[in-house]
């Protein structure tokens, strides 16, 4: 029985390919604002919920404000008929102004003009940590991770990861490994149901269990074993999968809720650098582990290499970083993607059917399993909106939008949008994989409606890392059992990721 909660923060490499080259062939648009032919509109005339001194907006969303208990897509839903394509929602206690974008058009320009080095507004706990804690007495240009670093230092980082981490070949090899992964927790789910065929255990943990498994073949080169009832609480395995918890929770309390840990050394940001100074020694203690395994079975050519032998030959300090931001962005990611799949098949008994024939012919493609994966990711992504900080100005719809500030393309609400696809609320995964005179032809959208992982240079790396995973659990799921689902849907929790927090009312029958 675990007691944690892990918080931890995802086709084909063609259209990848297809949206780094459409970027790097449309110039960047940005614009010169003394070049304006009409004069143009400032940030505060953007229009948005109504703010007071300090606190900014806040009121709006306490109890008598226009948005209270109003929440997730709800809100940004309401927000976006109440006040247009462009919203700007004030800094409140300390955090950031951030202009929302609601138009496909208007994201296009910002996420275009800055894919040369784009800057994403991240975790900055972490960041302080990394950068003035942990390398206080170094050079700042040190490379800390792809999570807390920006500008050049991100650049040599990601172009020296990309070979590794972007290659189908090095993931293709970790295929046997995750698809194992994916049976043990198969034989977990049927040895922990209860006599209504639900999981004992609670599903959101259940899951996370499996991501980090997941993961942690990748990243670490090994198995932690988190599916053994009876891993010793004092195990490095053990204490990891604690950390990757705690670590989580703390991130979200320093940089998603107003604190002072800016200001004052807090007994939670103290707590916070601990763990992350544990967290990064456990997973140094893994990689040291794997280093002797490797160092054992020496001897393999490049293409039998994995991804943390290519990283160790590049660097090794790399290697320890990269490790330790694939456990943080590579759990709740997929645990959270797997969770709405699951959600949204067992309400649509007929395609989940139709994925379980696929599975059950064994052909090699899967177009129908890369469809329900992607609808899923429409209907139910992890992350609503993509984040850049600007890093020159903009005119976006008339509006001035300054150097430095936090923009942020809200994809889910474009997503449900049926301009940008009709029946938008319906799983209909069918239309990822019609032909272009269908009028549910997913191409007819904007390209930029759609981006569950992100855009351009700074694209999930973890992209198809999370697809294997997320594909090869399903089909062992549907091959296993038939799932179903009853009472209301989930909730789900818009915070550092869209959390769904319960109720897990998934029913896993034999087939
Ligand atoms: C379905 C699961 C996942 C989703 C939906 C997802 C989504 C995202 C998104 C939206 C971003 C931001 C991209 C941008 O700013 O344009 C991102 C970045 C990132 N993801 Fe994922 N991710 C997933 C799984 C993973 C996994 C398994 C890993 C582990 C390797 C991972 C590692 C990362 C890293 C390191 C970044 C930062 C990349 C950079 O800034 O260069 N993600 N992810």
């Amino acid at each position: 029985m675990y007691s944690t909660k892990i918080r931890i923060l995802n086709s084909e490499l063609g259209v990848l390919q297809k949206q780094i080259l459409r970027s790097a062939a449309v110039s960047s648009t940005s614009i010169k604002v003394e070049d304006a032919t009409v004069p143009l509109k400032s940030l505060k005339d953007i229009p948005g919920p109504p703010s007071l001194p300090i606190i900014g907006p806040l009121h709006n969303f306490l109890p008598g404000g226009m948005f209270y208990n109003v929440k997730g897509i709800e809100l940004n839903k309401k927000m976006n008929e109440m006040y247009g394509p462009i919203v700007r929602l004030d800094s409140m206690l300390g955090m950031n102004l951030i202009v929302a974008l609601y138009d496909a058009e208007s994201t296009a320009q910002v996420f275009r003009g800055e894919n040369w080095m784009p800057v994403r507004p991240g975790f900055p706990s972490l960041e302080y940590y990394r950068k003035n804690y942990k390398h206080r007495n170094e050079e700042s240009s040190k490379p800390t991770g792809l999570i807390t670093d920006h500008l050049e230092p991100w650049k040599e980082f990601r172009s020296a990861m990309n070979p590794v981490l972007m290659q189908p070949k090095t993931i293709r090899l970790y295929t046997n490994a995750i698809d194992q992964v994916a049976q043990d927790m198969i034989s977990r789910m049927k040895s922990t149901r209860d006599e209504n065929n639900m999981l004992r255990g609670q599903f959101d943990i259940e899951m996370n269990l499996w991501a980090l498994e997941s993961i942690a073949v990748v990243a670490l080169g090994t198995r932690l074993n988190c599916f053994d009832p009876n891993l010793a609480e004092d195990s490095p395995a053990r204490r990891l999968i604690h950390r990757v918890n705690d670590f989580f929770n703390y991130a979200e309390a320093l940089d998603y809720k107003p604190s002072l840990w800016k200001y004052i050394s807090t007994p939670t940001l103290k707590k916070a650098i601990e763990t992350y100074e544990d967290l990064e020694n456990l997973t140094k203690y893994f990689i040291q582990k794997a280093m002797e395994e490797l160092k054992k079975n020496g001897g393999k050519s490049n293409d039998e290499k994995g991804v943390l032998e290519k990283l160790l030959e590049i660097n090794e300090e790399f290697a320890y970083i990269m490790a330790a931001d694939m456990l943080f962005a590579g759990v709740d990611t997929t645990a959270t993607t797997m969770m709405g799949t699951l959600y949204l098949l067992a309400k649509n008994p007929d395609k989940q059917q139709k994925l379980r024939e696929e599975v059950m012919s064994k052909s090699d493609k899967k177009p129908y399993m890369r469809a329900c994966i992607k609808e899923s990711m429409r209907l139910m992504p992890v992350i609503s909106g993509n984040f850049r900080k600007t890093t020159k100005d903009y005119n976006i719809l008339g509006y001035h939008i300054p150097k430095g500030t936090y923009v942020v393309s809200m994809h889910h609400n474009m997503s449900l949008n049926e301009e940008n696809f009709p029946r938008a609320t319906e799983f209909i995964p069918e239309r990822w994989i019609v032909d272009k005179d269908d009028p549910l032809y997913h191409g007819n959208a904007h390209p930029f409606v759609y981006a569950p992982f992100g855009f351009g240079v700074r694209m999930c790396i973890g992209r198809r890392i999370a697809e294997l995973e997320v594909e090869s659990f399903l089909a062992r799921i549907v091959e296993n059992f038939k799932v179903e689902w009853f009472g209301p849907p989930p909730k789900v929790v818009q915070a550092a990721l869209n959390y769904v927090r319960g109720p897990f009312n998934y029913v896993f029958k034999d087939l």
